[in-house]
């Protein structure tokens, strides 16, 4: 594993800026260069798991979609199970559901009732921390299934969205921040 520095260098090397997308004013972080690069996707993911490997672990929760390309291979890392949080109409099977605000809109998201069991404990992980809608979001819906929140993992925090300040009462922690 690389010193914080090495990882804080490897990840902004792989996130690119994109002006105006998906509309006018945002800034979006696209992490698609340090996702196809092998060495950059094992370290984060790595860097992810690190924390919670004598956690005890259940289940780590991955929100869509950029999440899910995290959290899986978390899940696999910590011998947990993976857990979709889904944008509504998607998933199959009777869910909770909670809608909420996004630097660029609105959305609903699903995860099924029988996905967690009360008591499992819960890693959340997502890509980015922005304003916190997703990860307030994925946090009720796990405590709604009476699972235990663990953390809420993210590769990238951009901080000046003050995300964390609707996740006080959860263990919030970025590998990198903008
Ligand atoms: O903290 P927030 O303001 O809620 O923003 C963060 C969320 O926004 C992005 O997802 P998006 O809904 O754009 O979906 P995608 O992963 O399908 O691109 C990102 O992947 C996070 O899930
Ligand atoms: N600016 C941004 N870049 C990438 N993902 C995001 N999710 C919310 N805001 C974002």
């Amino acid at each position: 594993m690389p010193a914080d520095a090495d990882l804080d260098a490897v990840i902004k090397a792989g996130i690119r800026d994109i002006p105006d997308f998906p509309s006018e004013g945002v800034l979006f972080k696209d992490i698609t260069p340090l996702l196809a690069d092998p060495v950059s996707l094992r370290t984060v993911v790595a860097a992810l798991a690190g924390p919670h490997r004598a956690g005890g672990v259940d289940a780590v929760v991955g929100l869509e979609a950029r999440g899910f390309i995290l959290a899986a291979p978390v899940a696999l890392e910590l011998d947990a199970g993976f857990v979709p949080v889904r944008k509504a109409g998607k998933l199959p099977a009777e869910t909770y559901r909670e809608s909420y605000h996004l630097e660029y809109g609105t959305a609903t998201v699903e995860m099924h009732v029988d996905a967690i069991a009360p008591g499992d404990r819960v890693l959340i992980v997502d890509d980015v921390l922005a304003t916190g809608g997703t990860g307030r979001a994925a946090v009720d819906l796990v405590r709604k299934a009476g699972g235990t929140v663990v953390g809420f993992s993210v590769l990238l925090e951009l901080g000046f969205l003050s995300g964390r300040g609707k996740l006080t009462d959860v263990d919030v922690s970025a590998l990198t921040a903008a």
